[in-house]
């Protein structure tokens, strides 16, 4: 399409776009997410090229608000500093009118604001929009627990994917070359919408449908990075981390499948699974602060070592952890999955960082090693 006198022309054989693109959150991913989507909506013709970035406004050390340095820069400069996000990205404080035109909504913010931000939402997006969810974590109810995507498709009336993988953001952000997995229920044709909207040479995504599974393994794996970084701050050595990651394995693909029969194990080998769980163990945020915390023998809080390490970026395994908790205890799956449980019980001080190998008498001895009947 030819801009003419600045009116949109179109020739004969051309549409116009049909798919406006809005981001719901601005933290490190998503602006990473901003970036490689308007990258592609460039060269899209079937979206229109501007990408709306939903910005939770603060005011900057300089006085400054965040959403007006980033249109002035096009840069996050608290959230991914020295990075352009793409001309096309326009950051707006106001959710209502970020998402007003938009039929494509990318969710992207720490889960624990997602509740507030759907009551928000009610009645004010296109009826026409379909949606995605680069979140992991979940949200506990008295009927027992709801993914986000769940949370986001009942409150806003959508259908909901989920986009999860081996995805530290800093990396994507200078290109290094990542993959990911778009999960989905029914249509295929929305799935590959997303595919199409994500994909970069850098940024391989692939479709599985699978979305209850694809989810639970982006949010399960931080708890098994919060133990894993327990490990690094007790100098444990790597076949110690190594066995918990194969024992976190575990329990995500246990409890997955115990919540959702229909989760398929082959999702377990898509990067939402183990190439998410060995790089969040290597790399991650939660990994990090959990380090520090051990170091600190459980002295410093996780809410502590989060604002002074982070700098506002948020952690998501330690309050998964106690999601998780709350769900096993209403169960009565406590014993069936000691490191979800050791995990929490150490996060809120009732056990030192040492008893991520050592069981007490209320943790049983036998599933930290357990044999192939422990689980289904
Ligand atoms: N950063 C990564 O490497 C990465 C990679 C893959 C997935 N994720 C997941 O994506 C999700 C978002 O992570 P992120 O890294 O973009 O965020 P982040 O950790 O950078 O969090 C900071 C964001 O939270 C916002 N925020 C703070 N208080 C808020 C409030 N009251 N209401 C709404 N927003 C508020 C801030 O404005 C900022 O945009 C998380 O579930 C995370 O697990 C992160
Ligand atoms: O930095 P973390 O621990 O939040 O993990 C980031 C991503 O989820 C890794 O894929």
């Amino acid at each position: 399409m030819a801009p003419v006198n600045n009116i949109v022309q179109y020739n004969n054989n051309e549409h116009p776009p049909t798919f406006k693109v809005t981001v719901v959150g601005s933290g490190n991913w998503g602006s990473v997410a901003s970036k490689l989507i308007a990258s592609n909506t460039l060269k899209l013709s079937s979206f229109h090229d501007e990408v709306k970035m939903w910005v939770f406004e603060e005011t900057l050390p300089s006085g400054e608000k965040l959403t007006d340095v980033i249109n002035d820069t096009n840069e996050n400069v608290k959230y991914l500093p020295g990075i352009k996000l793409g001309r096309n990205v326009v950051a707006d404080p106001d959710l209502e009118n970020a998402v007003r035109d938009a039929n494509m909504l990318v969710f992207v913010t720490p889960h624990q604001f997602m509740e507030g931000i759907c009551k928000k939402l009610i009645g004010k997006i296109r009826s026409d929009s379909q949606a995605i969810s680069l979140i992991k974590g979940m949200e506990v109810k008295k009927e027992g627990p709801c993914m986000i995507s769940t949370l986001i498709s009942q409150q806003l009336g959508v259908n909901c994917c989920v986009l999860m993988g081996a995805n530290i953001a800093n990396e994507i952000a200078v290109e290094k070359f990542s993959e990911a997995t778009v999960g989905y229920r029914g249509n295929r044709e929305i799935a590959e919408n997303w595919v199409q909207l994500f994909s970069t040479p850098y940024f391989m995504v692939s479709a599985c449908q699978d979305v209850e599974g694809v989810e639970l393994c982006g949010t399960l794996k931080n708890v098994v990075a919060i133990a894993a970084g327990f490990v690094d701050g007790l100098d444990m050595g790597n076949n110690t981390k190594a066995a918990i990651m194969r024992i976190g394995l575990r329990e995500m693909k246990a409890f997955s499948k115990l919540l959702f029969s229909s989760v398929k194990d082959s999702t377990f080998f898509e990067s939402c699974g183990v190439a998410d769980l060995i790089t969040t163990c290597l790399g991650g945020r939660n990994r990090k602060c959990a380090e520090a915390f051990a170091k600190n023998g459980g002295k410093r809080s996780f809410d502590e070592l989060e604002a002074e390490m982070l700098q506002g970026q948020k952690l998501q395994g330690v309050s998964t952890a106690k999601e998780v908790y709350e769900v096993l205890k209403h169960k009565g799956w406590l014993e069936m999955f000691p490191l979800f449980t050791t995990v929490h019980e150490i996060c809120t001080g009732r056990l030192p960082p040492t008893s991520i190998v050592e069981y007490s008498e209320h943790t049983p001895k036998f599933p930290l090693v357990g044999g192939p009947t422990a689980f289904p």
